[in-house]
C-alpha cells in the first residue's frame, strides 16, 4: 500500500452465497485518497465484495474498517460510504437537482444546506445548466454524472463504483472516466471501482486488484501489473499475449519445428510456458543478426501501430510494430522480453 493513512481495510472477508464461496478470505487495504480497481472476469466476486463494503451484504467471516472504525455489520445508511451503480438508478420523476439532493433530504438537512451542497455538486460536474432537467431528457454520460454528484454530496469517506461506465459508448466512457478520476483526486476520496475492462482499470486506478474465484491474485500499480503479471491468469487478463506452452531452451523459445526464437531477457530459465507481449516481438529485415525467419500472414492497421500475424517455424505469432511489413513478406523476428511460468506462476530469477 502507498505511504499514508489507511482508508479502508478488509481483513479475511468471506461470503458464501447459494452454498458457494463467492469471496474467499480476502484481504484488501486501500489508502486514504487512493483509487483501487477490482478487476476480474464475470462471476469472480467483484460486486459481492463491493456490496459488503457498502453494507448491502454482510460478510460470513472477516472484518471491515473505514478510517480505523469497525463497520463490518453496520447498515448501509450508517456507513460513511456512497455507491454509484452501473444503471445510474436515478429517480425518473425528479429533476436533476432533486435527484442530487435526495439523500440529503433523507438525512433531514435544511433546505438552505441542501441547496448549497447541490449547487456545489452541479458546478463540480458541469451540470448547472441541467439543474431543472428530468433524467430522461439528458444523455447517458450526463445521467452518470448526476449519479456521481448524488454520491458526492453525501461527502462519503469511501466512494464505491460498480461498473459505472459500462452503459456508455466507447468515446463517452473515456471522457466520463477522466472526469471521475479528476474529481476523485481533487477531493481525495478513497474509492473502490469495479470493472471487468482491463484498459479502464489500468488507466484510472492507483492500484489494481485482479480477482479470480473470490480471491485477489495480484494487487499492484498498473505499470507493474502489466510488466510482471505474477500468475498466468493475471497475464491473460491484462493486455495481449503470445502464449506458448513450451519450456524455454538455449536462451530462447522453442517453436513448433524445434527452432529457437532468440529472446534478450527472460524472467526465468525453467518453466512450462513462455508468454511474450506482442510489442516485445520485434520485426526486422530478413537475416538481421539475432533474429529468426518468419513470414507475414496478415497486417492489421491499428492507428498509430500495426498488428502483424507471423508464421514462424510452424508457430503463429502476433507482433505490435511501427514497421510496415507486407503480407507474404519474409522478415526476421526476435523477442526482447518474455515471461516464463511454471504451473501458472511466474518464474523469476
Ligand atoms: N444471492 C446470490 N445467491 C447465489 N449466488 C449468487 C448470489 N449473488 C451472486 N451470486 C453468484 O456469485 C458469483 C459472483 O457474483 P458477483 O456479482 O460478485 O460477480 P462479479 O465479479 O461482480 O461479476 P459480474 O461482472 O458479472 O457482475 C456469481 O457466480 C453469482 O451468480
Amino acid at each position: 500500500m502507498p505511504a499514508g493513512a489507511e482508508g479502508l481495510r478488509l481483513s479475511r472477508i468471506s461470503k458464501i452465497l447459494g452454498g458457494r464461496t463467492i469471496v474467499d478470505t480476502l484481504d484488501l487495504t486501500v489508502a486514504k485518497g487512493e483509487l483501487v480497481c477490482l478487476l476480474g472476469p464475470s462471476g469472480c466476486g467483484k460486486t459481492t465484495t463491493l456490496r459488503m463494503i457498502g453494507g448491502f451484504l454482510q460478510p460470513d467471516k472477516g472484518r471491515l474498517t473505514i478510517n480505523g472504525k469497525d463497520f463490518t455489520f453496520a447498515k448501509p445508511e450508517h456507513r460513511p460510504t456512497a455507491m454509484v451503480f452501473q444503471n445510474y438508478a436515478l429517480w425518473p420523476h425528479m429533476t436533476v437537482a432533486k435527484n442530487i439532493g435526495f439523500g440529503l433530504k433523507v438525512r433531514k438537512l435544511s433546505a438552505a444546506a441542501i441547496r448549497e451542497k447541490v449547487d456545489w455538486a452541479l458546478d463540480l460536474l458541469s451540470l448547472t445548466h441541467h439543474r431543472d432537467s428530468m433524467p430522461a431528457r439528458i444523455s447517458g454520460g450526463e445521467q452518470q454524472r448526476v449519479a456521481l454528484a448524488r454520491a458526492l454530496v453525501l461527502e462519503p469517506e469511501v466512494l464505491l463504483m460498480d461498473e459505472p461506465l459500462s452503459n456508455l459508448d466507447a468515446k463517452l466512457r473515456v471522457s466520463v472516466r477522466e472526469t471521475i478520476r479528476e474529481i476523485q483526486q481533487r477531493l481525495g476520496i478513497t474509492t473502490v471501482f469495479v470493472t471487468h475492462d482491463q484498459e479502464e482499470a489500468l488507466s484510472i486506478a492507483d492500484r489494481v486488484a485482479v480477482m479470480n474465484n473470490g480471491k485477489i491474485e495480484q494487487l499492484d500499480v498498473p505499470a507493474e501489473l502489466y510488466r510482471l503479471p505474477r500468475t498466468s491468469f493475471v497475464a491473460g487478463f491484462v493486455g495481449s499475449m503470445n502464449t506458448l506452452d513450451v519450456a524455454p531452451r538455449d536462451g530462447g523459445v522453442p517453436l513448433a519445428d524445434g527452432t529457437v526464437l532468440p529472446c534478450e531477457r527472460m524472467s526465468g530459465d525453467a518453466g512450462d510456458a513462455v508468454w511474450i507481449r506482442p510489442e516485445d516481438l520485434v520485426i526486422e529485415p530478413e537475416g538481421a543478426p539475432g533474429s529468426t525467419r518468419a513470414v507475414v500472414l496478415r497486417v492489421i492497421p491499428r492507428g498509430h501501430y500495426r498488428e502483424v500475424l507471423l508464421q514462424c517455424h510452424g508457430t503463429t505469432l502476433r507482433s505490435f510494430t511501427d514497421t510496415e511489413p507486407e503480407a507474404e513478406q519474409a522478415v526476421g523476428v526476435r523477442a526482447t522480453d518474455a515471461l516464463v511460468y511454471a504451473d501458472g506462476v511466474l518464474v523469476q530469477q
